[in-house]
């Protein structure tokens, strides 16, 4: 049979408007069969109303988790390639539709329409590298004295529970449905309160690529409704992004069960630049590190530890490229700095810019809301903010920020700063900057995070594993390892000769 990537003839029922319903339940948008109350969606950029979407109950729960619970014994049975197949054609609808996509993206999360286009991206960047991936899942036969031998199965886990958080909507949900179908599990998906609408979108994706329905299913709702699915007995897994106070809650609910657990959570992640290093590029790898989705970022290197020696030079450059960040409209393509999630959120945000000074730091600008006019009048825009004169034992170098706030410290050897980059609960990320090939390793293998980057910063591939030493999570998402994450292991030993049962049978 043609293979489906060769055919063009591939429907497209994509809808490219905020507009409901927002469950995707056996594979069609829906209701759900029980709701306690309506959430008010708001656009960042405007501040306005950008939907209203009804909040699952327990017996919407149950309908998703029953109806993914029953499509498993099919899902689970095709073989990887059949399963892969389809997964390589929803990578290929989601880039036939990547600018639609990209904007529905914005709409709901205030984020440059050049940065949703990257986040976009990486969508099918999975889906593909999944499905290539599918036929390869394969177990292991191992031989035993006198010809017997054990059988060693990859086996999915059944219906995996997602829940996720409103910085990369798509991305996240994908990074985790991807490898959970390929392994032949089936999903209920969970998106966070703030951000409900492309998760719904990835189920009319995947319903064109020939997913069957069930196998991919999102209830809608804020904390209740995700602690329902953690909790449902039928979820065998749960895979979860957002911050360390959920990701600690949702692990207790896996415990009742004994379910896996896998969490992404929060960072403060170190970012070293050495008196050797490039300074133009250690300042873009800073940008990139801080100012991305307006700094709502899990593994952003927000303690910036530069040496004394450069400080000068490198807060100067930092300076000047932050100061021509432009904020503004989303959609306006020369925008690199948009709207923050929420009012609450922003004032979470500044309070760490007011809590800095009052402990000492220095601003040397930004760190406060920039005023937009017209419809974006109601947006929350934060000019980005490099502070310097900072403490290790400041808040803001302390806390998770997830905003737009670079606090740079300085240091004199590699040992300090090593030891101070590791002084934090948190190992997500990291950084050194460096043209000696020996200090790099050295340092990279010193710091105590899951990703650790040198001479540059938040890339993450599909192909390379990506997660948290300490409270910044537990599990692996992407690469290989993320297969390990999905299944579970069967042996299945053969005797090919008499049963031995030592002194017990007597003849
Ligand atoms: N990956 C990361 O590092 C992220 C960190 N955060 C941090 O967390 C802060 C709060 O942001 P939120 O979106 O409110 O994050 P959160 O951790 O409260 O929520 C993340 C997701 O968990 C759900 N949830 C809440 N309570 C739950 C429960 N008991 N059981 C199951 N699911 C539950 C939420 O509805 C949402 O979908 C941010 O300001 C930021 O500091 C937020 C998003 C991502
Ligand atoms: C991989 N990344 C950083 C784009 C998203 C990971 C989760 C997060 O920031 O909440």
């Amino acid at each position: 049979m043609a293979s489906g990537l060769s055919s063009r003839v591939i429907s497209r029922n994509i809808t490219r408007t905020i507009r409901g319903p927002w469950n995707f339940v056996a594979g069609k948008r829906c209701l759900p069969v029980d709701s306690s109350g309506s959430m008010k969606v708001i656009e960042p950029a405007s501040g306005e109303l950008l939907c209203g979407v009804p909040i699952s109950g327990t017996e919407e729960v149950n309908r998703a988790v029953g109806v993914a619970k029953g499509v498993f014994a099919t899902w689970s049975k095709l073989s990887g390639r059949e399963g892969g197949e389809k997964l390589l054609r929803a990578g290929q609808i989601i880039r036939e539709n990547l600018e639609d996509i990209s904007r529905l993206e914005v709409q709901d999360t205030g984020k440059p329409i050049w940065e949703a286009r990257l986040d976009i991206t990486s969508c099918p960047d999975a889906l593909e590298y999944y499905g290539g991936l599918a036929p390869c899942i394969v177990g292991q036969h191992v031989p035993l004295p006198g010809g017997s031998f054990a059988m060693v199965q990859k086996e999915p886990l059944g219906v995996i529970g997602g829940v996720g958080a409103w910085n990369f909507p798509m991305q996240t949900c994908i990074w985790k449905v991807a490898p959970a179908l390929a392994c032949g599990n089936t999903f209920v998906y969970k998106p966070s309160q703030f951000t409900p609408v492309t998760a719904v979108t990835l189920g009319e994706v995947l319903a064109d690529a020939g997913v069957p329905d069930g196998v991919y299913n999102v209830v809608q709702g804020e904390g209740q409704t995700g602690a329902y699915l953690c909790e449902h007995p039928d979820v065998a897994k749960l895979s979860f992004t957002g911050s360390v106070p959920t990701g600690t809650k949702v692990m207790t609910a896996g415990a009742q069960d004994i379910k896996s657990v896998t969490l992404e959570l929060g960072g403060k992640s170190p970012l070293i630049i050495f008196p050797d290093a490039d300074v133009k590029n250690a300042v873009k790898a800073t940008l990139m590190a801080n100012f991305l989705s307006q700094g709502q970022v899990c593994s952003n290197g927000t303690r910036v530890f530069v040496h004394r020696s450069i400080a000068a030079e490198f807060l100067k450059q930092l300076v000047t490229a932050t100061e021509k960040l432009k904020i503004g409209d989303p959609f306006a393509e020369d925008t690199t700095v948009g709207a923050t999630i929420h009012e609450d959120h922003a004032r979470k945000v500044l309070s760490y810019v007011d809590s800095a000074r009052q402990e000492g730091a220095t601003v040397l600008c930004g760190g406060e809301r920039v005023l937009l006019k017209g419809k974006l009048a109601g947006g929350w825009y934060l000019s980005p903010a490099v502070l310097t004169d900072c403490r290790d034992d400041m808040k803001v170098v302390q806390e998770e920020v997830f905003g737009s706030v670079a606090s740079v410290l300085e240091f004199d050897t590699e040992e300090e700063a090593v030891k101070r980059a590791n002084d934090t609960k948190f190992g997500l990320a990291g950084a050194v900057f460096t043209k000696d090939i020996q200090r790099g390793h050295r340092v990279a293998n010193a710091i105590e995070a899951g990703t650790v980057w040198i001479n540059t910063y938040n890339l993450y591939p599909t192909e390379v594993p990506f997660g948290g030493y300490k409270q910044s999570g537990i599990g692996r998402e992407n690469g290989l390892t993320a297969v390990d994450y999905f299944t579970q292991t069967r042996t299945i030993y053969v005797e090919m000769g008499d049963v031995d049962c030592g002194l017990l049978y007597q003849d």
